[in-house]
């Protein structure tokens, strides 16, 4: 990637969606897209205000924008846009307490993940690019059991009751995010998959017209109808709002998948050399049932999307 301009500001992008929703794992693959040395990512659970067992007594969960230090969130991106330090509180999930803070230099690009980034005005107008997270309640609460259990300690049963508890407070506080973000992102099943197969996940992108998106009506092409049998392309509403919505099955054949990457990636010839999964170990990285890895086409789509969003903010063209 050509170096950066000592004239230029780090780019940053927002991705947001209530626990479990997928936004670690969006993360990765862009940063490994953009190379993990160009990239900084913070993850806002970091500015919780209270640690697990205040919460518990105070019987507050972390969505609410009271339990979580929004006033810091919004001075810490307005420092990181322009360049400077901050030093970040840590939150660890571990231990359900915190640790000490680091002290953090943003990159030529910052990734900030989190439950509440955008529910402020300043938050979100510091963010170059915003994507949200929305996968169907069902399969996110699958995907919460799972990690929660996993790497968090927890039993099915106490995440089903956090689940639950949580509800008014993702109704109120997170859903409503989903109106500000650029590219809407829901992973979901194939009405034929009925089984645990989350490599076979479709994924529907809703792209406002709030930032330029790459022109995909070439999909539309009669010589290209050999793509709709896993590709669409629509004209929809959006809360309301005008939106162009792209969906692609997990069941595309890899070809399939190389013309519509070659699509995106025609106009940002950096990313050239990551349009095809072949060429490309690492994008499009989800861990299985079982903690094995998974390579899923909808997902490196979505990676690829929002990295050309990236490199278009930072002036990357070669
Ligand atoms: N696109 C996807 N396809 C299949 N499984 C996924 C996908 N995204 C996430 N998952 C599953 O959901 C789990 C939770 O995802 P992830 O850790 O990325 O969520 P998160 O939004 O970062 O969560 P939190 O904010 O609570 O830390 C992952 O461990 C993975 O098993
Ligand atoms: O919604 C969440 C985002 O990851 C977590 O539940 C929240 O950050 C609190 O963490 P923990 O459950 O580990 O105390």
């Amino acid at each position: 990637m050509p170096s950066r301009n000592s004239s230029s500001r780090p780019i940053l992008l927002g991705i947001v969606g209530d626990s479990a929703a997928g936004k670690t794992t969006l993360t990765k693959g862009i940063a490994q897209v953009l190379g993990e040395e160009n990239v900084t990512v913070i993850c806002t659970d970091d500015y919780h205000r209270y640690d697990r067992k205040q919460r518990a007594e105070m019987g507050i969960s972390a969505l609410h924008p009271d339990c979580n230090y929004l006033d810091i969130i919004q001075q810490h991106l307005g420092l990181l846009r322009t360049g400077q330090p901050i030093l970040k509180p840590i939150y660890n999930h571990s231990t359900g307490m915190f640790d000490p803070p680091e002290y953090i230099e943003p990159r030529r690009f910052v990734i900030v993940e989190g439950l509440l980034g955008y529910s402020t005005r300043v938050a979100r107008d510091s963010f170059d690019v915003k994507a949200y997270l929305a996968p169907p309640e069902e399969l996110r609460g699958q995907w919460k059991i799972k990690r929660d259990m996993r790497k968090r300690g927890y039993t099915e049963e106490q995440v089903w009751e956090q689940l639950r508890q949580r509800e008014p407070d993702s109704e109120q506080f997170i859903r409503p995010q989903r109106q500000w973000s650029d590219i809407v992102v829901t992973f979901y099943p194939a009405e034929d998959n009925k089984g645990d197969t989350d490599l076979l996940l479709n994924v529907r992108l809703v792209l406002r017209p709030t930032i330029p998106h790459p022109d995909f009506t070439a999909i539309l092409a009669p010589e290209r109808s050999h793509l709709s049998s896993a590709i669409r392309l629509e004209l929809d509403r959006d809360m309301g709002k005008p939106v162009d919505v792209l969906e692609l099955d997990g069941h595309a054949t890899g070809e399939q998948v190389r013309e519509l990457e070659k699509i995106l990636c025609q106009d940002a010839p950096y990313l050239g050399q990551f349009c095809s999964l072949e060429g490309n170990t690492e994008i499009g990285k989800l861990v299985g049932t079982t903690g094995e890895t998974l390579q899923s086409y909808p997902l490196a789509l979505t990676q690829l999307l929002i990295t050309y969003h990236m490199l278009k903010a930072a002036k990357v063209y070669e």
